[in-house]
């Protein structure tokens, strides 16, 4: 049966808040906008605009797996990510807004490479939806990049993500395991690592073990394998003046920072997140 929008709206919110979901208000709009093709001034507007029987239908599935425990993004398939909309599929992580951060920190390198030379050629590790790559390819018309990932799956998906977004034409994307199959040299290589060591992959929350795919997590035995890969192949990747950003767990830095600085890395740049927490970091070659 045909129902109203704002009762739809208010029903959700209250059933998310009884079920102690923290950002009940916001997941519920983010559900019932997409799923009932509206804009959140329409819920505003036009509360007594009635919603069609398979609109209904669809959104209460939504409710019943987000009240499952599924992320509201993993159910809407997309994510907002640095002001691009981006795909998610079954092999990609959900892009998370820390991840911003690492954009931020890398932007000002990449700039200052295209001031220098005209262009930027940026090589992204673990590319999984394109985030990172294709945050910077939307604010740097002059550069291209090259989207890596052992998954098919993301490969497809971050493809997709960059020709939605207008940035098609300046990125591409290759299949290998880490950097192994790379060729040729790059001035930024971004990467935000499988990070998680293996045996804490199970007590992560249940949101991101049951509906992350493992592989974008599992950093190996002490969660550094993808930092040490990323190092020890650097030094071939990098143009001269080449940098490297990578993402780091909050209790990382240290760690991190050792593996690059005994492959002649120098850290030049860091940043905290949104909670404070380190977040990501820049290396030159010495
Ligand atoms: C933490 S996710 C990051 C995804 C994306 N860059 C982001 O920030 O949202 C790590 C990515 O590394 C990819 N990955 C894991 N192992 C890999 C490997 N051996 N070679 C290439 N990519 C790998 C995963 O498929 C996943 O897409």
């Amino acid at each position: 049966m045909a129902e109203p929008l704002g009762a739809l709206l208010a029903a959700t919110r209250q059933a998310f808040q009884q079920a102690g979901i923290a950002e009940a208000a916001l997941e519920a709009r983010i559900l019932v906008e997409h799923f009932t093709g509206t804009e959140r001034k329409d819920a505003i507007v036009n509360p007594d605009r009635l919603i069609g029987d398979a609109e209904v239908a669809a959104l209460r599935a939504a409710v019943a797996r987000r009240l499952a425990g599924e992320p509201v993004f993993r159910i809407i398939g997309e994510r907002e990510f640095y002001g691009l909309r981006l795909r998610l599929s079954p092999e990609t992580l959900d892009p998370r807004p820390d991840t911003e951060t690492l954009v931020d920190l890398a932007l000002p390198h990449a700039r200052a490479c295209i001031a220098r030379t005209g262009s930027c050629r940026i090589l992204d590790l673990g590319t999984g939806t394109g985030a990172i790559a294709l945050a910077l390819l939307s604010v740097l018309p002059e550069a291209t990049a090259l989207g890596v990932d052992i998954s098919a799956d993301a490969l497809a998906t971050a493809r997709a993500n960059a020709d939605i977004n207008g940035c098609g034409a300046r990125f591409s994307t290759l299949q290998s395991d880490w950097s192994k199959a790379v060729e040729g040299k790059f001035d930024l290589l971004v990467s935000n690592p499988p990070y998680i060591p293996t045996n804490d992959v199970q007590s992560l929350d249940r949101s991101v073990r049951e509906f992350d795919p493992r592989c974008a997590l599992d950093g190996g035995q002490d969660g550094l394998e993808f930092y040490r890969l990323t190092a020890d192949d650097g030094p071939r990747l990098l143009n001269r003046e080449g940098v490297i950003a990578v993402e780091i767990g909050f209790d990382q830095k240290q760690s991190v920072a050792d593996i690059f600085s005994a492959r002649g890395f120098v850290l030049t740049d860091s940043v905290r997140d949104l909670g404070g927490r380190d977040r990501a970091l820049v290396f030159h070659l010495a």
